[in-house]
């Protein structure tokens, strides 16, 4: 059976992970003692003084069964990360972490309209977290590793800035934002919402993935795809409902499901979040094992590495605890990946050939 470690020696893959949630504890500390941000309150009554029982609120208070009281915790990271500086040091950080976990590749999302509070402007937050990215890469790079990091701008469901967000995406689609996004609470905040930004992208070319199928069922992986255009789908674990398995195990799949699968559509699988949210009941029933046995395109993500208290490595083995893969499936999860990439053709097959396959058949 693989170890983890074996895992973390693998390269990996990773399409879904915020910067907002993926801050390390000691960074959070650090930033809120220099803005003056308060902290919630340990055991002790006292506001958190040190790093390792944060980690531990963080996950605690994402561990709510609910994706509203999730979205809670995030107050506190983007409270802290208002500044050019901040910004800069948690992106650099991030592509550190990511790089010492194995990951090759990763497309790194948050929302640029929620760090404007300070006075920064879009295009600044936007520079500010390249800015970060291209250091982390560069000391990766430095130190003989390799990873090759993109933004994803995300907008958020129940604001209304989608339009601008998207020409931000634009505007720097050649200078590492590689697509857009939509997230936060799902319920009450259909992608139809946001249809104009949408339809605005498909005419410029771009790429872009929606949050949908995780806390909201499948009117809503229905809207993103056949009404907003998606490329891929955040979560998308509710097209399970799409999904009926007779008494002899026989899956028999809705059109919605048939389409999903047909096309290929990307999910950008969250195992850890999921449990957290109340999406899946745990890791051994996440939807992912039944979806994967159909082979339907599955990627694993983190989503939120602070707010899960993962890494992709750790969620790469709790799935081959749960589900038994191996170093066949890990690789397929991970080709599978780096194909729904929103990176050029030959720079994706490039990773695959150059750097994925090689090290797997090592
Ligand atoms: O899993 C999620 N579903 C919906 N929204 C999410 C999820 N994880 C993070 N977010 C939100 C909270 C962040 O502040 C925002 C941008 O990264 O995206
Ligand atoms: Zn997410």
């Amino acid at each position: 059976m693989l170890t983890l470690d074996d895992i973390r020696g693998l390269p990996k893959v990773l399409l879904h992970d915020h910067l907002d949630g993926g801050l390390r504890p000691g960074t959070v500390l650090d930033l809120a003692a220099e803005c003056g941000h308060q902290l919630p309150d340990g055991p002790d009554g006292k506001p958190i003084g040190d790093a390792s029982t944060l980690g531990e609120w963080f996950r605690d208070a994402a561990d709510s069964g609910s994706l509203v009281r999730y979205l809670e915790t995030f107050a506190h990271t983007v409270a802290v990360t208002q500044t050019t500086g901040a910004l800069t040091r948690v992106a650099r950080e991030c592509v550190e972490d990511l790089a010492a976990d194995g990951v090759v590749y990763a497309e790194v999302r948050y929302a640029p309209e929620q760090h404007l509070e300070q006075g920064l402007t879009l295009h600044e937050v936007v520079a500010a977290v390249q800015e970060g990215f291209d250091a982390g890469v560069a000391a990766v790079s430095a130190a003989g590793g390799l990873i090759v990091v993109r933004q994803l701008l995300t907008a958020m469901r129940h604001q209304a800035r989608s339009q601008e967000i998207a020409e931000l995406a634009v505007a720097w689609r050649d200078r590492g934002v590689a697509g857009f996004d939509i997230a936060g609470a799902e319920a009450g905040n259909p992608p139809t919402r946001h249809l104009d930004a949408f339809e605005y992208l498909q005419r410029e070319n771009a790429h872009f993935t929606i949050h949908a199928g995780e806390a909201f069922g499948l009117p809503s992986i229905w809207e993103a795809l056949q009404w907003c255009g998606a490329d891929r789908l955040g979560h998308g674990v509710r097209i399970v409902d799409d999904i009926t398995v007779d008494e002899s195990g026989e899956a028999r799949l809705g059109r919605l499901a048939a389409y999903v699968r047909d096309t290929r559509v990307p999910l950008e699988m969250c195992p850890t979040s999921n449990v957290q949210t109340g999406a899946a009941a745990s890791i051994a029933e996440h939807p992912l094992g039944e979806l994967t046995k159909l082979r339907f395109r599955v990627t694993v993500n983190t989503d939120n590495r602070l707010m899960g208290g993962t890494t992709l490595s750790e969620e790469f083995f709790a799935l081959v605890l749960a589900f038994g893969y191996d170093l066949d499936d890990l690789r397929w999860f991970t080709v599978n990946a780096m194909k729904s990439a929103f990176l050029p053709f030959d720079e994706r097959l490039a990773l695959i050939n150059d750097v994925i396959k090689p090290a797997y058949r090592r």
